[in-house]
């Protein structure tokens, strides 16, 4: 079958959590790099976009958009989304908190610079009063490996994804949670995300002027 193909800018966005999922899951996909406002208009122009809006990811013959539409659809493809219909609602309420905590870092890329300091800082203080003390109970409550049953899930890889995006804002973010630090270790040590972990991957690097300025170039805003 023809490899998946992800169309969206050269950099982390709302594509980057459908990479890690893609990557958890062991499958290769083939990128399509937005990099003018052509490219994306004749993506419009050929109706690939439901909305006019990208991600796009190419799949089993269809064109799909919708970030969480397109990991439901590889979380259940890949069997990374529970064994029953209670687990995938815990799996979708994990995923759902983890996307809040990075959809505020990918949007504090596109804030003043003068604001960069007071939004990271108030990102890192979401994490560690919010999301993570929510993580490290549930890890100790549940006391297995993994966050929903007792196997890896859409949840576990948006919670690493997650981890590691605060980490590079503060890189002593999880000095209180000694079960999150565990949980890090052990979900990287995946074969398969250990290899996606590696450099040389299709992993993007944080966003920086430049994206920004590639990304307004291609949206005009
Ligand atoms: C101010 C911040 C803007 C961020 C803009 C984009 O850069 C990325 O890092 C995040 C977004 S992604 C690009 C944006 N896509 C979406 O907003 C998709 C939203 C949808 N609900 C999804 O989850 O896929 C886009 O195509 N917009 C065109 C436009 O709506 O006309």
């Amino acid at each position: 079958a023809a490899k998946p193909k992800l169309w969206y800018f050269p950099g982390r966005g709302r594509m980057e959590s459908i990479r890690w999922l893609l990557a958890a899951a062991g499958v290769e996909f083939e990128e399509e790099f937005l990099e003018t406002r052509e490219q994306y208009e004749k993506l419009q122009k050929d109706g690939r976009l439901l909305f006019g809006q990208v991600p796009l990811v190419e799949i089993d013959g269809m064109m799909l958009t919708q970030t969480r539409a397109i990991l439901s659809y590889l979380a259940a493809k890949y069997n990374l989304y529970g064994k029953d219909l209670k687990e995938t609602v815990r799996i979708n309420m994990y995923a759902d908190g983890t996307q809040d905590l990075m959809g505020m870092i990918m949007m504090a890329a596109f804030k003043p610079p003068e604001e960069k300091e007071e939004n990271i800082a108030l990102i890192v203080t979401k994490a560690k009063t919010r999301y993570f003390p929510v993580f490290e109970k549930i890890l100790k409550e549940h006391g297995e490996d993994f966050l929903v049953g007792n196997k890896f899930s859409w949840a576990d890889v948006q919670l690493l994804e997650a981890i590691l995006m605060v980490e590079e804002l503060n890189a002593s973010v999880l000095s209180d949670f000694p079960l999150l630090k565990a949980f890090k270790a052990r979900i990287s040590n995946i074969p398969t995300m250990k290899k996606f972990l590696q450099p040389g991957s299709q992993r993007k690097p944080p966003a920086d002027s430049h994206y920004v300025d590639l990304v307004r170039r291609v949206l005009q805003f």
